[in-house]
Parts: structure tokens; C-alpha cells; sequence
């Protein structure tokens, strides 16, 4: 029997997941608690046929360019704003993403911070740990309901569909606006919106675009004095498509009524954040994806395409379908 490929994972990773790797491939995993110098990274890449990137990672052609042998890279994400896709194309090189196992478990996190953000959940049970039960009906943080509101998503891609199909149950109204209006089953009862008639008539304003030159600080101080009042702002996209100082001005001048985000710039978010201090944000940890079963099916689409490219195979999921892969 031949050699097997070798395929560097620059970090932590699902053990399940790289035991099946490890059927396929020999695996070069760094196991230190520090993060992998990048040095040292592209050290390792010279007698690479593939990498599993951990984030966060930047890969560019910088990264690959003494890397004879790399015939893939691929990262147990959807999102790649980490990565400079052309110039891996350049270099002949397929990039792998997981594009749609974690839809609907990304769709229930946003639909998890709307609502818990809509009834003021973490603010109301503050109260009984507090040994300070309400008297009703004042008491308590009143919330606002979700049916017979509207819900504006912006980024209406494989997620974006999953979370409207979940307003629609709940009686909401959904916008969306996307790069182009979609012309598809999936859209049923969807109106196409341009941003600004978006921000003017949505009472829960969702960010579900990927991270590009376009969308950074998309969400800037006139994005948030174009909304309503009493709106909610979530975002699960990227926290860079935010900018949060102008974030933290809105919520303090009363231009928007409360944030709900499951990504932050910058990730970690530090506690002692003024966002924090304004008593108007439920902020979870980058978590959308992570339920036990997604991860898995994630990790192991990961895995597929690494053993796909390392066979100089087409990719089962690759963003750029156009490389001319390397003899
Ligand atoms: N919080 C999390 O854990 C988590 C999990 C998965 C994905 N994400 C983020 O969500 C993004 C979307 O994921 P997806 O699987 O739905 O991707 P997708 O490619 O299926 O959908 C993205 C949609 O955004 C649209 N878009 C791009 N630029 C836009 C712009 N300027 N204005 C409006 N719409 C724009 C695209 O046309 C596309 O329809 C990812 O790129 C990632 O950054 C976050
Ligand atoms: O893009 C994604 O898939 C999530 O943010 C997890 O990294």
C-alpha cells in the first residue's frame, strides 16, 4: 500500500470526526494549548496534501505558496470571510465550506434570540434569581409579541429561508432583502424590500449576510436611525458587519430598543463592553451552530471534502468550483 496523504489540522477538532479522517489520511494535528504560530504552520504546510483549518485562521496565498503538495484546504464552517478565496484558486488550490447541514440549527438560535430578546427572558429571570419575584402585571419587563409584527431579514441565503419559515409559524410578517430578489417556493409569503423600506417598516431586524467588502459596517449609525424606535436588532451573521459603537449610540439615544447578537466584534467580547453596560443587549458566544449533531454532520463534511481533495476529486461542497486543480 502506497503512502497516505498527509493533512495538517492546525488546532483542536472533533475526535469523531478525525477518527474518520484518520481511516483515509495521516493526520499532523497541533495539540499545544497555545495557538499554532503561523510559522510554524507553514512549516508543516511544505509536506502537506491538506489542511483542516481552525479557526480563526487567515489563509491566503501567503500562506500556501510553499506548499507543493496542498490540493485542499477546508474548514468545518459556512462563513469564509477568514480566507482569500481567489488567491487559493490561484494557487490551483479548492477551498471546502459546509453550506446547509446547519441551517435549521442556526435558523433556531436566531429564532431562539428573537424571542428571548422579543419577552425579555434573561431580564425577567433575573428577578427569581434575584429572590426579587415581580408584582404583576407592572413588575416584570413587559415584552413584545411576535405575531402581527414584522420580521426584515437581511442575507436571504440557505439560513436566511430557514428563519423566515419559522416567523411565518409564528404569525409574523417577513421582508427580506438579499444582493437579488429570489424567485423560489422557498420564499412563500416573502416580500423582497430594499434595505431602506426594510429598516423603515421592520419591527425585528435580522442580519443573516455573509461578511464581505460590501457588508462590512453595513449597520452603521443612519442604518440604525432608519429604524424603528422600538425595533430589535438581531445579528448571527459576522459581528463585523456591525459597527458597535454606533450600535451602543443607538440603543443609548433610544434609536433602536434593544440588540440581540450571537456574533460580536471583537470576538471574544470583553465584559466590561459599554454594550453591555446599556442594559438593552442579550449577547450569546458565537453559538449558532453548535449543537452536538450539527457540529458532528459539520465536522464530518469537513472531513469529506479533505479526503475528496486530497484524491484530486471535486469537493462535495466547494466555493471555488472553478480551481484548476493541481496534476
Ligand atoms: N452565527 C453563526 O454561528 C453562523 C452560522 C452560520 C453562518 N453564519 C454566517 O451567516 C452567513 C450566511 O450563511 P448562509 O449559509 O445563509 O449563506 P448563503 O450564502 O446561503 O446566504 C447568504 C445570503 O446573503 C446574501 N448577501 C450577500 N451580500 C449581501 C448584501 N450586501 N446585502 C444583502 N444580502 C447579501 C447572499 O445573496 C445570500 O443570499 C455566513 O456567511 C456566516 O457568516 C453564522
Ligand atoms: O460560519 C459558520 O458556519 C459559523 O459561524 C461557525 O463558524
Amino acid at each position: 500500500m502506497g503512502k497516505k496523504p498527509v493533512v495538517v489540522v492546525n488546532g483542536k477538532a472533533r475526535e469523531d470526526a478525525l477518527a474518520y479522517l484518520a481511516e483515509h489520511v495521516e493526520i499532523r494535528q497541533w495539540t499545544e494549548a497555545t495557538k499554532m504560530p503561523r510559522e510554524t504552520l507553514k512549516e508543516w504546510l511544505r509536506e502537506a496534501d491538506g489542511l483542516w483549518s481552525v479557526r480563526p485562521l487567515d489563509i491566503d496565498g501567503d500562506l500556501v505558496k510553499d506548499a507543493p503538495n496542498l490540493k485542499v484546504v477546508a474548514q468545518p464552517s459556512v462563513g469564509y470571510d477568514n480566507v482569500k478565496v481567489d488567491e487559493l484558486t490561484a494557487a490551483g488550490i479548492p477551498f471546502g465550506n459546509t453550506p446547509g447541514v446547519l441551517n435549521e440549527t442556526v435558523a433556531e438560535l436566531a429564532f431562539t434570540l428573537i424571542a428571548s430578546a422579543s419577552r425579555r427572558i434573561y431580564e425577567n429571570m433575573n428577578f427569581v434569581t434575584d429572590g426579587q419575584w415581580p408584582k404583576q402585571p407592572t413588575g416584570c419587563v413587559v415584552g413584545k409579541d411576535l405575531s402581527r409584527r414584522t420580521l426584515g431579514i437581511i442575507g436571504m441565503g440557505g439560513i436566511g429561508v430557514s428563519i423566515s419559515r419559522r416567523a411565518r409559524a409564528f404569525g409574523m410578517t417577513v421582508l427580506y432583502n438579499n444582493r437579488h430578489p429570489r424567485n423560489d417556493d422557498n420564499l412563500y409569503m416573502t416580500t423582497y424590500k430594499s434595505l431602506d423600506e426594510l429598516l423603515a417598516l421592520s419591527d425585528v431586524v435580522c442580519v443573516m449576510a455573509p461578511l464581505t467588502d460590501e457588508t462590512y459596517h453595513m449597520c452603521d449609525a443612519e442604518f440604525f436611525k432608519e429604524m424603528k424606535s422600538d425595533a430589535l436588532f438581531v445579528n448571527v451573521g459576522r459581528g463585523k458587519i456591525v459597527d458597535t459603537d454606533a450600535l451602543v449610540d443607538a440603543l443609548n439615544n433610544g434609536e433602536i430598543d434593544y440588540a440581540a447578537l450571537d456574533v460580536t466584534d471583537p470576538e471574544p467580547f470583553p465584559a466590561d463592553h459599554p454594550l453591555l453596560k446599556t442594559g438593552k443587549a442579550l449577547i450569546v458566544p458565537h453559538i449558532g451552530s453548535y449543537t452536538d449533531r450539527t457540529r458532528y454532520e459539520m465536522c464530518i463534511l469537513t472531513a469529506d471534502n479533505i479526503i475528496a481533495g486530497v484524491n484530486q476529486k471535486p469537493l462535495p461542497a466547494c466555493v471555488n468550483e472553478e480551481v484548476n486543480y493541481k496534476e
